[in-house]
């Protein structure tokens, strides 16, 4: 593929990304602004709607665990392009969403529902510190190589990509996982929980769990020791007092001969 065809096909998927991550805001917030949240529209039969539902979470798993994987990536970049793997992968990932939006089927037996003002805005607020989290931490990380834009323009450059490097920013020194605890607090931090928000939000914990235990073992494979350290000294997703990344040790290197 062409250097301004992976740059066009990079930056409407990137586009296609962001509305979806928009969209997702609005789906678990049931916002109004959008046609379809987690709980509008009128509720089916349970059996169906539970077996829909999980298979679409499933769907969004299979595709993030599977096409994350180091195996996977080195398999199929023998057929698409290196520079447009992440791009792809992205896409997919945002159709996965855009299937889970749309066939989403409510649920609405209630779970719990808080009425007291102060609760309300507490929660309120959890939810959009869960987002602002997210986003926040994607920039911390890369958020233009994690979204595929940074390949992309690379190869448009003629640049070959670096290797990728360790990073513990800010928020990083806390906690290993910032992204993930916040995709747990925009989705469990709601005023009305209803069963099929509970499903959505107990299937894309473990699925999370499962995700870091994957991530993890990729990053030791990637790090080493490095990433064994970070372990050891910061907490996985719960910031603890006293638990926070040491500064790397310097590595000396040789004087060279006067
Ligand atoms: C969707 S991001 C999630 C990052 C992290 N798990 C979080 O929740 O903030 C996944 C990518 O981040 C990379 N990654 C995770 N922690 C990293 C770190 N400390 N330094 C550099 N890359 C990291 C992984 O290799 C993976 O490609």
């Amino acid at each position: 593929m062409g250097g301004i065809a992976s740059v066009l096909y990079g930056a409407v998927v990137y586009s296609l990304f962001f509305v979806t991550f928009l969209y997702a805001i609005a789906f678990t917030g049931n916002l109004a602004l959008v046609p379809k949240t987690i709980d509008s529209g009128t509720e089916g039969p349970l059996i169906p709607a539970l077996v829909i539902n999980t298979l679409l979470l499933g769907l969004f798993a299979i595709q993030h665990s599977v096409m994350a994987r180091p195996a996977f990536k080195r398999w199929w970049t023998r057929f698409v392009p290196k520079a447009v793997e992440r791009t792809t992968y992205v896409l997919l990932a945002s159709l996965a969403l855009v299937a889970l939006f749309v066939h989403w089927r409510p649920i609405l037996a209630p779970v719990w529902t808080v009425t007291n003002p102060l609760g309300v805005v507490v929660l309120q607020a959890i939810f959009w510190f869960g987002w602002f989290l997210v986003l926040l931490s994607t920039f911390l990380i890369n958020h233009f190589e994690l979204f595929g834009l940074r390949q992309v323009w690379a190869r448009l450059r003629g640049h070959t990509l670096p290797e990728p490097q360790f990073r513990t920013p800010f928020i990083y020194k806390r906690v290993r996982h910032p992204i993930y605890l916040g995709f747990l607090l925009a989705f469990w931090a709601t005023p009305s929980m209803t069963a099929g928000h509970l499903l959505f939000a107990v299937a894309t914990t473990g699925y999370i769990l499962i995700g870091i235990w994957l991530e993890e073992r990729d990053l030791i494979d990637l790090f080493g020791d490095q990433y064994r350290r970070y372990r050891q000294q910061v907490s996985m997703l719960i910031p603890w007092p006293g638990r926070k990344a040491k500064p790397e040790p310097e590595i000396s290197h040789p004087r060279p001969a006067e």
